[in-house]
């Protein structure tokens, strides 16, 4: 089946199950290059799931998955182990910081996995810390961070190695709401200005909205927005007002 061409990531037909028990029931999406594309759904709706399939984690029971010409879940474990290192970057609600690395040498790490040198790696991990505001902080240990500083410092970790998409699960789950908007208006702003394509799963709808509008400089979070509710997909986001005109009419209208 050709892959929709503007699609640099697509799937059809997921299912997923843990223990017999479904998590993802037959769900197909296509994200659009360099997009922004939100997964929102309440708790248990299947948004962590869905990104460990599209990113090779996870590999589902049934269905397919594309990332440009190559067929993700029919990769072996190393092949699908590559793919992650080097096209895609991760963040979630708890990324670990190496404790006895300074915050650049953090940031710098999937540079030196990938076999960069190591000034190479220290000036791009340097850059990546000054785009999200926390270049003073470079030469510390994360324990001298605040845990919004912590959690831009791991956005750029994952931003680096300039991955072809990023996943982001609840990245700002823990933060306080103005830390929540500032973190995600630096991700969305630094990823945008890299073509960095970002699949973004929260089970705040409204919270993301809130960082939209909040956002002066007009670099909008999210482009579409897609529901889950239940494993399945949702015609409209599950939480949340639902704005008249927003993503998720745009959302609702996917041709997946
Ligand atoms: N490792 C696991 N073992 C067993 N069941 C799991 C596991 N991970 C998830 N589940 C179950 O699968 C379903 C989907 O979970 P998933 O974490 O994908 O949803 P989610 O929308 O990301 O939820 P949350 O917002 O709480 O992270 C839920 O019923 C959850 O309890």
């Amino acid at each position: 089946m050709a892959a929709p061409p503007d699609d640099v990531l697509w799937a059809r037909g997921l299912h997923y199950a843990y223990d017999g028990s479904p998590a993802l029931q037959g769900v197909s999406i296509g994200v659009r290059e360099g997009e922004i594309l939100a997964v929102a759904g309440p708790r248990g709706s299947g948004k962590t799931t869905l990104l460990r399939c599209l990113s090779g984690q996870l590999l589902p029971l049934k269905g397919e998955v594309w990332f440009n010409s190559a067929p993700v879940h029919t990769l072996g474990r190393a092949a699908r182990e590559r793919l992650r290192l080097h096209r895609f970057g991760w963040i979630d609600s708890s990324p670990r910081l190496v404790p006895e690395l300074t915050v650049w040498e953090n940031a710098a790490l999937p540079l030196l996995l990938h076999g960069s040198g190591y000034r190479a790696a220290r000036s791009a991990a340097h850059a990546w810390l000054e785009r999200l505001d926390v270049g003073d902080c470079a030469s510390r240990p994360p324990s001298a961070l605040l845990q919004a500083q912590r959690q831009r410092v791991a956005v750029a970790r994952a931003l680096v190695h300039s991955p072809t998409v990023l996943f982001a699960d609840e990245p700002t789950a823990p933060l306080h709401q103005n830390d929540r908007a500032q973190v995600l208006r630096a991700l969305s702003a630094a990823a945008r200005s890299h073509g960095i394509t970002v699949l973004l799963a929260s089970h705040d709808f409204t919270l993301d909205q809130a960082a939209r509008t909040a956002d002066a400089t007009g670099a909008a979070l999210a482009d579409r927005i897609v529901g889950l509710t239940d494993g399945r997909r949702a015609r409209t986001p599950a939480t949340g007002a639902v704005p008249a005109g927003s993503e998720s009419a745009a959302a609702c209208s996917l041709s997946v």
